[in-house]
């Protein structure tokens, strides 16, 4: 286990290294922001001692950048001030724990005793996949699917809609292989433009581009030893591709700006709710990557597939946000699981995730979940988005449009008339009608 004590006060950084070496973790220490972002990239921590005061900065920005990246970093936050905006915003962002100074020796020392035991857990493997809920048969093929997959090192490419826990299921392919103690590196290649993401990735050397201030370790090579997760791989760009599959065909790669040839040992396993077989039809993506990745295909079934697991489900987050958000749920209301179980749920496990954290929020002192769930505002019309998308703006303004003619016509040409057929004042009226109609000397009927 490794451990980065970041604090400027060089005292201190020497009682906390002490304090913290006595758990068993190999230690670096920063004593900037600067420091320790270079830190970072070298390096996968399993723990980070934030101090926020730091001569270049504000500690949080160590805390964003961990969860930017995804990284499965512990963090515990010592400050000597911190208002409840940045505490709370902290443990928004995963933060374990945080605890003030001057602090005491004692607290801080259950505290590192339990978050050494939680990093110690993360590397066991989870049996019965406690994570992947549903008792579905559909779900259950694909725990068994991933049981029997994830000890072999084969890629593995995840297909699914959005929401319906792909990631999930790479998470779980990690855990349950031999390669569970090391690390699960993600990375969302949608979420970056080209240059970024191949600089994420591969890494470079300092001075390779205007901005590359020092060597810059990438994930594929973070992930030594572990598991690379490509999120949404179906956007990564056509240069990125080749060089991603040359990678893949090698296992070696050469970071930005650099001749020397990394090599490294990495499970890739990508995911997409596109159709790759249509990119590749159209040209955008590679045929001969496809075959790289997926040596094996899995699929994550839509919820509206297996609603019978949402009752399981909605009992999971529930109890999930209910410790959150410190309340205590006593029941959970059938009308509200009924509903859920009618809507069409296109953002699958991601959107009833959401829906039951904010019934909890805003659950009543009778502890009945759902209890006074606003149905109605719920209900979904039945409305067609084409694979191309469509122009909102331009619907809302054909249907205004269609309202306040017919309205018109309606009331006979009269526009107060008109307008309280709509719930609109007059002048409302007026303005709205003006935008699709040449004006003439307006007169209130
Ligand atoms: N079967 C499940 N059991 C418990 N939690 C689930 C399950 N499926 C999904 N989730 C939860 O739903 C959320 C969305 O899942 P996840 O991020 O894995 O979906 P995804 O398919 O990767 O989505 P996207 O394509 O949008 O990235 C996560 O918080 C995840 O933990």
């Amino acid at each position: 286990m490794r451990a980065l004590i970041l604090e400027d006060e060089i005292n201190l950084r020497e009682i906390l290294k002490m304090l913290v070496g006595e758990f068993g973790y190999e230690i670096s220490e920063a004593g900037s922001l600067k420091e320790a972002f270079s830190q970072i990239d070298e390096r996968i921590y399993d723990l980070i001692l934030v101090d926020l005061r730091l001569p270049d900065g504000f500690g949080m920005e160590v805390v964003r950048k961990v969860k930017k990246e995804q990284l499965e970093t512990e963090m515990i936050i010592i400050t000597a001030f911190a208002t409840t905006e940045t505490i709370k915003e902290a443990f928004e962002l995963g933060v374990y724990d945080y605890i003030e100074k001057p602090f005491n020796v004692d607290e801080l020392k259950l505290i590192l005793r339990n978050v050494t035991e939680k990093i110690r857990l993360k590397g066991k493997t989870e049996e019965d996949f406690p994570l992947i809920v549903g008792k579905s048969k559909v779900i259950e093929r694909l725990k068994e699917q991933i049981k029997k997959i994830a000890p072999y090192d084969v890629n593995v490419l995840i297909l699914g809609e959005s929401g319906t826990g792909k990631e999930l299921a790479a998470r779980a392919i990690h855990k349950l292989s031999p390669r569970r103690n090391k690390p699960f590196v993600a990375i969302n290649c949608a979420a970056l433009p080209m240059e970024l993401l191949e600089s994420e990735l591969f890494g470079y050397k300092k001075g390779a581009f205007t901005g590359a201030l020092s060597n810059k370790m990438g994930l594929i090579e973070k992930a030594d030893g572990g598991t690379l997760f490509l999120d949404e791989i179906g956007d990564m760009p056509l240069q990125l591709q080749a060089k991603l599959l040359r990678f893949l065909e090698e296992k070696t790669f050469i970071p930005l700006g650099s001749t020397q040839e990394k090599r490294v040992d990495v499970r890739v396993l990508a995911a997409t709710n596109k159709d790759l077989k249509r990119e590749i039809e159209d040209g955008r993506f590679r045929e001969d990557l496809y075959y790289r990745l997926a040596t094996i295909t899995l699929c994550t079934p839509p919820l509206r597939e297996r609603r019978e697991d949402i009752p399981i489900l909605v009992e999971y987050f529930a109890d999930i946000f209910s410790k959150k958000y410190k309340k205590r749920v006593r029941k959970i209301s059938p009308r509200f699981i009924k509903y859920l179980s009618s809507l069409p749920l296109e953002g699958n496990v991601r959107e009833l995730k959401n829906l039951v954290e904010r019934e909890v929020i805003l659950l009543d002192d009778d502890g009945v979940l759902g209890a006074g769930f606003s149905f109605e505002s719920f209900s979904i019309q039945d409305v067609e988005i084409p694979p191309e998308g469509v122009n909102l703006k331009k619907i809302l303004e054909e249907t205004e449009k269609n309202y306040l003619l017919k309205a018109l016509k309606l009331a006979e040409g009269k526009k107060t008339k008109a307008a309280e057929l709509l719930g609109l004042t007059f002048r409302e009226f007026r303005y709205r009608l003006g935008k699709y109609t040449p004006q003439r000397g307006d007169k209130e009927d």
